[in-house]
């Protein structure tokens, strides 16, 4: 199971920590929020006890390993799951790798943005003849998803290849313009469940299908989230690690630490933080509260990766404003390890030499750690015993779990996104949609 240090979180061991009584205090409420949990199940919860969605990913597991490359076209919650995934769970040459090398498993590229270098590389890089491209799009709206998504559909028909031979569908079952052209041209859909946001849809056929075609094993992933689910649900607050999570992100937020920096001592590992940002962000940065007054809350969620950001950030962190609270990716396994040599008779790189690369590295870790905790800056550790599917499907559950009870703490909403939308409608004003005429307050500030 995956394991988690809170020790420096608290006021015992940290200047700048949280008293233990002070969390206790909150056991009674923690305890309602999960019962409330547990009755209400929210979407992110019921997919992984029903089998309907590996299975739905399953029945295509034919079609979908006769190409040899995947493009994932999507953004936000439709991209950075899938995003995580492949970067956690393959290895990062995996793209460079002949077929053989990956066991006849597909290569995998997600397409997010919408910058035309980027858009234009991968598609340089791949045999259009033998690529799938997933469309995942829950609100089938999106602007960047449909743009690329018609730029890959006018390549396909340029190179005179079929459409519902080269394109799924992963939307809404029932909303949507993908909907729509899914059911007038027969291509292949699959179901977004409704009540799971976007950034709560990882495990959904979301992404499971881009996982499935690189050989990572779904069932695993689940396994992983649903033992997350019983212990939350189960376990008293000092052992609840997704309660822990939330509570002690409240309270330091409380104590002015508004941001929450997640930091990777993992190139691997570094890509959940990635995921991590948008899930915090868009759940709790929010104007009102469920009641309905204006309160203007959120944390930050800032992503760095160890040692890298030692020589850019951790100067900040020791000694800059103390309005952080630092979470460690540790793994106690990497997949492969990389010995110095003994190459110099030198003193001063005698410490290095006959090492391995991953002491190094878990070294430099809890040097980052101990001299934060020195300077009073409090910090946690999530430690994977190795990087494999049943821990990152841990992760994700324990994840949208403390983003749910944090949503409560903060009395937020944590499932909405207003503040999302009037950016997008004034995109559509700029680009010239109808019935968003009036939204096109910045067209004198266009082109500069
Ligand atoms: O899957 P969709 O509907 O294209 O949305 C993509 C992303 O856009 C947002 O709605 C706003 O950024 C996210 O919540 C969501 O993950």
């Amino acid at each position: 199971m995956l394991k988690f240090d809170f020790s420096n979180t608290l006021k015992e061991n940290v200047t700048g920590g949280i008293k233990r009584e002070e969390i206790n205090s909150y056991e009674n409420k923690i305890n309602d929020i999960l019962s409330l949990i547990d009755k209400e199940r929210p979407g992110f919860v019921n997919i992984v006890f029903n089998r309907k969605w590996i299975d739905s990913v399953l029945d295509i597991k034919d079609f979908v390993h006769s190409f040899e490359n995947l493009v994932v076209v999507g953004i936000g919650g439709s991209a950075l799951g899938n995003i995580a995934l492949q970067n956690t769970l393959r290895p990062s040459d995996w793209n460079y790798r002949s077929k053989e090398e990956r066991n006849g498993f597909l290569r995998v590229f997600v397409i997010d943005n919408v910058d035309p270098d980027f858009v234009a590389s991968v598609l340089d890089r791949i045999d259009i003849r033998k690529t799938l491209f997933n469309v995942i799009s829950k609100s089938g709206s999106t602007a960047e998803a449909m743009a690329n998504y018609l730029i890959i559909r006018g390549l396909l028909e340029s190179y005179g290849l079929k459409p519902n031979k080269h394109i799924i569908f992963t939307t809404d079952p029932e909303k949507g313009v993908l909907r729509k052209i899914a059911t007038s041209e027969n291509i292949r859909t699959l179901d977004i469940p409704p009540e799971v946001g976007g950034r709560f849809s990882v495990l959904t056929c979301v992404g499971l299908v881009s996982a499935m075609a690189a050989g990572i094993d779904i069932e695993e992933l689940y396994d992983g989230a649903r033992t997350a689910y019983n212990r939350t649900i189960k376990e008293s607050l000092w052992n609840n690690p997704g309660a822990l999570i939330a509570l002690i992100h409240y309270l330091h937020y409380l104590n002015g630490r508004n941001i929450s920096v997640m930091m990777a001592y993992s190139n691997k590992l570094y890509y959940l933080a990635d995921w991590y940002r948008q899930l915090w962000a868009e759940s709790l940065g929010k104007a009102y509260s469920k009641d309905g007054k204006l309160i203007n809350v959120g944390q930050t969620p800032v992503k760095a990766l160890g040692a890298v950001d030692q020589h850019s950030q951790i100067q900040l962190y020791n000694e800059g404003p103390d309005d952080k609270i630092i979470t460690f990716l540790k793994t106690e396994k990497f997949e492969r390890d990389i010995k110095i040599p003994h190459v110099h008779n030198e003193e001063s790189l005698n410490y290095l030499q006959g090492k391995y690369l991953s002491q190094l590295l878990n070294s430099e870790l809890s040097g980052t750690e101990s001299a934060l905790a020195k300077n009073g800056r409090p910090s946690l550790k999530v430690i994977f015993p190795e990087i494999n599917e049943f821990h990152v499907g841990e992760f994700f559950m324990y994840y949208e779990l403390a983003t749910a009870i944090a949503g409560e703490l903060f009395n937020v909403n944590p499932y909405d996104q207003p503040g999302v939308e009037l950016g997008k409608k004034i995109t559509y004003a700029l680009m010239g949609r109808p019935g968003f005429e009036k939204f096109n307050m910045k067209q004198d500030n266009q082109n500069g």
